[in-house]
C-alpha cells in the first residue's frame, strides 16, 4: 500500500490508516460532475469517459452495478486492475479477469492520477472515472459517480430507470447516511481497528444495523419498498462481501446475512438479478482481502469457505419483486 505525495509514490504502512486505534478514511479527492448544464467541461458523451474498477472494491462495485443497470456498457468502457494491492497499491499486472489499462497503458493506478495531476498529493483509490479529453480524473468518489451514471446519459442512450427518484431522496440521503456510516464503512472500521475498544465500537454498531434492517426487510422487498433504488446498491455490495470476507477477515462474526432471514433472502434477490449478476467477481473479492492486508493475515492463505447458495429460491415476496423487476 501507499499513497502520493506531490507526485511520487511513497510505501506506507497499515499505521497511516489509523488513527487513535480507528480507521480514518480520507475524502475523495477529484469531484467534478459531468452533467449537460452549460458551465460544466465535462458533457455526457458516447465513449468519452473510462472507469477503472477493482471488482474486489465494494465502492468500485457500486458503480459497476450502475452501469450494467442504466445499459452504459457501449458509452462507457472499462479497466480492471489486479485483485492484489501490495507495495504498488493498485496494478494491472496479468491475471484472470484482469482487463488492461487501454486509454493511459498504466500498469500501476497511481500513473493514471499523475497523469491527470502531475504533483497529486492523495490516496489511490477505485473506482476513476477518467475524461479522454480534457485527460484527467472526473471523480474517484463512488458516491457520486453512480448519481452520474443514474441521470446523466438519459439523453445519450442510456437505459431507462431512476434509482434516485426525486420523491424518494430525502428518505434514500438519510438510509444511505445511517448505513454507510456503521455497516459499508463499519466493517472497515471493526476490521482495521488496533484497539479493543475501537473494534468492539464498530462490530456493535454494524450488528445493531443488521438487525435494524432485518427488520426493514421483514415486509418489502427493497429498502425503500416496492422498487430498487441507489440505496440498495450501496447496500448489497456490502452483504455480498459480508459472509464470504467481514465476517472471518473483518471479525465482524456475531451472525451472518444467512441467518438472517430477510437480508440473506434481500442478498439473494439481487444477486440473481440479471444485470447485477455480471458484475460480481468472489475470486476476486475474496483473493484481494485475504491477501491484500497482511497486517491482518501474515500468511495470505485464502479459506476456502464458507460454501453459500446464492442460488437459493427466494421467498414469495421477493420471487415476485424479481419478476417484476
Ligand atoms: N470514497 C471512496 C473510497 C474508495 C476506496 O477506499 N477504495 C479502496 C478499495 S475498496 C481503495 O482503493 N483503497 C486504496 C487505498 O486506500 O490506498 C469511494 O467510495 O469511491
Amino acid at each position: 500500500m501507499g499513497e502520493l505525495i506531490d507526485g511520487q509514490w511513497h510505501r506506507t504502512t497499515s499505521a497511516k490508516l489509523t488513527a487513535d486505534g480507528r480507521l480514518r478514511r480520507p475524502p475523495s479527492v477529484y469531484r467534478n460532475w459531468i452533467s449537460s448544464q452549460a458551465d460544466t467541461p465535462f458533457k455526457p458523451e458516447a465513449g468519452r469517459y473510462h472507469l477503472y474498477v477493482s471488482l474486489a472494491c465494494p465502492w468500485a462495485h457500486r458503480t459497476l452495478i450502475m452501469r450494467s443497470l442504466k445499459g452504459l456498457e457501449t458509452l462507457i468502457d472499462i479497466s480492471i486492475v489486479n485483485w492484489l494491492m501490495g507495495e504498488e497499491g493498485w496494478t494491472f499486472e496479468p491475471g484472470p479477469g484482469v482487463v488492461p489499462d487501454s486509454v493511459n497503458g498504466a500498469t500501476r493506478l497511481h500513473q493514471l492520477y499523475t497523469l491527470g495531476d502531475p504533483r497529486a498529493t492523495t490516496r489511490v483509490t477505485v473506482p476513476v472515472l477518467w475524461d479522454k479529453q480534457t485527460r484527467r480524473i472526473v471523480s474517484n468518489e463512488s458516491a457520486e459517480i453512480i448519481r452520474m451514471f443514474n441521470s446523466a446519459f438519459d439523453g445519450i442512450g442510456a437505459r431507462a430507470g431512476d434509482f434516485y427518484p426525486g420523491e424518494l431522496r430525502t428518505e434514500i440521503d438519510a438510509l444511505n447516511e445511517r448505513i454507510y456510516e456503521s455497516l459499508n464503512n463499519g466493517v472497515y472500521k471493526a476490521g482495521f481497528a488496533t484497539t479493543q475498544a475501537a473494534y468492539e465500537e464498530a462490530a456493535r454498531g454494524v450488528f445493531e444495523t443488521l438487525d435494524w434492517l432485518e427488520h426493514r426487510l421483514e415486509g418489502q422487498a427493497f429498502l425503500l419498498g416496492g422498487r430498487m433504488t441507489e440505496a440498495d446498491i450501496r447496500l448489497f455490495t456490502t452483504l455480498l462481501r459480508f459472509d464470504p470476507v467481514y465476517h472471518g477477515h473483518f471479525k465482524c462474526n456475531r451472525r451472518m446475512i444467512a441467518g438472517y432471514p430477510a437480508l440473506w433472502d434481500y442478498t439473494r434477490m439481487l444477486h440473481q438479478h440479471p444485470l447485477i449478476r455480471p458484475t460480481i467477481a468472489m475470486d476476486h473479492i475474496k483473493g484481494h482481502y485475504y491477501a491484500s492486508h497482511p497486517w491482518i493475515n501474515p500468511s495470505r492463505i485464502v479459506p476456502l469457505g464458507p460454501d453459500i447458495d446464492y442460488d437459493a429460491p427466494l421467498s414469495g415476496l421477493r420471487a415476485s419483486a424479481a419478476r417484476a423487476a
